[in-house]
């Protein structure tokens, strides 16, 4: 990599191909094409590889990951290309009992995807068959050639769980499910989005449980891992410390004027989230449709927090680590994220949505005292000292500003998704996870998007 404080470096004047941001899209997409002997370089606006997944090695040893960690067993990309750069990985813990946690301070513990006797339980399973039945009509292809899109993004999740699911407490359970997996709220999400996503996860278990599916398995080394092998076969073609202000497209290329001097190339990829395209400007200006997609993507407001102990002591008791809270607790989820040898105990907690924003709103200690303090009613008077602990508030990400993901909002698709939502512009393409048919938000999604891309490229180059 070039362009580090130990390695200063020029751009290149020239050069065929230029990628715009070093998250899983972007090194897919560079690495594809210099596969392919195109001549590529990735311009980075911050100072490492992998943007919103982020892997740190605490004092302890322990590596923790603040961003994207999970990968499952139909996430072929990424296993894939975690293969080919010898990146292992190992099963999420998922042994023992789950512990669910009700506003009234009511606590169930359970196996599976729920307590059998658990309120609303019944109706829950039975909404996410009728999501799934819905799901299965969305063409992943072009989304927005689905029968019934104008009507699904017309309408927000909230009204239709409002509508359709009479029991409040699988109402309750759905939307903890939505902040879980896009973090906003029921009431930002279009129907018609949460169908696509379903559907290009392959179901909406998929996107929930663990074994078989998105939360199977974590990254020895980190889920940032396979990201910095990638940037590290394309050596100095990675640029870091240059962000790229203005594309202009020329009669004969694009000029890319960034904050270290200006670079021309043929072709251009895009792999940045929209919160992050918002703030490049173009000349000629997008088409209509690119610039409204883009602005009503909005991220999601999520932050990962970790707490690590000498020992995974609630797995002695008999618990998996796994808890789910219901109501106005800061913590959305809990995960025992311990490294694979079980050298220390380290729980993750997921705070989302409107939680996320009044919790990231209090004083330092305030934030952690709310997660502590949850961890000790889940978990009992050993989770009141950890060795270790540490947090990232996404939307406060100068480069991500959200996560996990960006979700278009309630009539984004219907109205700009055919030409909005990855159709090149000439000479730019669009890659990042929010342009993948197949795990679309997710580190796969990203990585397929940049195949997708360098393809259209090499078709383009080759005309
Ligand atoms: C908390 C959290 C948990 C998640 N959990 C999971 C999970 O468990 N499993 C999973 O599969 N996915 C997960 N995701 C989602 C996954 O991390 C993302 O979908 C994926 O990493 C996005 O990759 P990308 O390359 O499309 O975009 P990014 O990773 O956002 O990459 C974009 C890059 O562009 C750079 N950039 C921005 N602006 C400029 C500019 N002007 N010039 C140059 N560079 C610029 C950024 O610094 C960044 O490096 C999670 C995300 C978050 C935030």
């Amino acid at each position: 990599m070039t362009n580090t404080k130990d390695h200063p470096t020029a751009l290149p004047a020239r050069v065929r191909t230029v990628v715009v941001g070093a998250g899983y899209a972007g090194l897919s997409a560079a690495l594809s094409l210099h596969d392919d002997g195109i001549d590529t370089v990735i311009l980075e606006g911050s100072e490492r590889v992998g943007g919103r997944v982020c892997s740190e090695r605490r004092s302890h040893g322990v590596v923790v990951d603040h961003g994207g960690q999970w990968v499952g067993p139909t996430q072929k990309h990424l296993l894939a290309l975690a293969e080919r750069f010898d990146c292992p990985t190992f099963p999420t813990y998922n042994t023992g009992e789950h512990i669910e946690l009700w506003p009234d301070g009511v606590q169930r513990r359970y196996t599976g995807a729920g307590p059998d006797d658990g309120p609303g339980m019944p109706e829950y399973l039975a909404a996410a068959d009728r999501i799934d039945e819905l799901a299965r009509t969305i063409d992943l292809d072009d989304p927005t050639a689905t029968p019934d899109i104008e009507k699904w993004d017309s309408e927000t999740v909230h009204s239709y769980f409002e509508r359709t699911v009479a029991n409040e407490d699988a109402r309750r359970r759905l939307a903890l499910a939505v902040q879980g997996v896009w973090s906003i709220e029921p009431r930002d999400l279009s129907l018609f989005h949460l169908l696509f996503y379903v559907a290009s996860a392959g179901g909406f278990n998929q996107l929930m449980e663990t074994e078989g599916c998105a939360q199977e398995r974590r990254f020895r080394d980190g889920a940032q891992s396979t990201a910095l092998a990638v940037a590290h076969h394309l050596g100095d073609r990675v640029h870091l410390n240059t962000a790229v202000r203005h594309i202009e497209r020329t009669t004969d290329g694009v000029r890319i004027e960034t904050s270290r001097g200006t670079i021309l190339a043929d072709t251009v990829v895009m792999a940045l989230p929209p919160s992050a395209t918002q703030r490049v400007t173009f000349a000629p200006p997008l088409p209509v449709s690119r610039t409204r997609w883009v602005e009503r993507s909005p991220m999601g407001d999520v932050a990962k927090v970790h707490a690590v102990f000498d020992t995974p002591f609630w797995r002695a008791d008999g618990l998996s680590g796994q808890a789910t809270i219901y109501g106005a607790r800061a913590v959305g989820v809990v995960f025992d994220n311990s490294p694979e040898d079980a050298g220390h105990g380290v729980l993750v907690c997921f705070v989302y949505g409107d939680r996320q924003r009044s919790w990231s709103a209090l004083s330092d200690d305030d934030r952690r005292a709310a997660i502590i303090d949850t961890l000790v009613e889940l978990f009992g008077d050993r989770a009141a000292s950890p060795v270790d602990y540490t947090e990232k508030i996404w939307p406060q990400d100068r480069w991500a500003r959200g996560g996990y993901a960006a979700s278009p909002t309630p009539g984004t698709w219907f109205a700009h998704g055919h030409d909005g939502w990855r159709a090149p512009a000439d000479r730019i393409h669009w890659a990042g996870s929010e342009t993948a048919s197949i795990w679309n938000g997710y580190i796969d999604g990203a990585i397929s998007s940049g195949s997708r891309a360098a393809e259209e490229i090499r078709k383009q180059l080759s005309r």
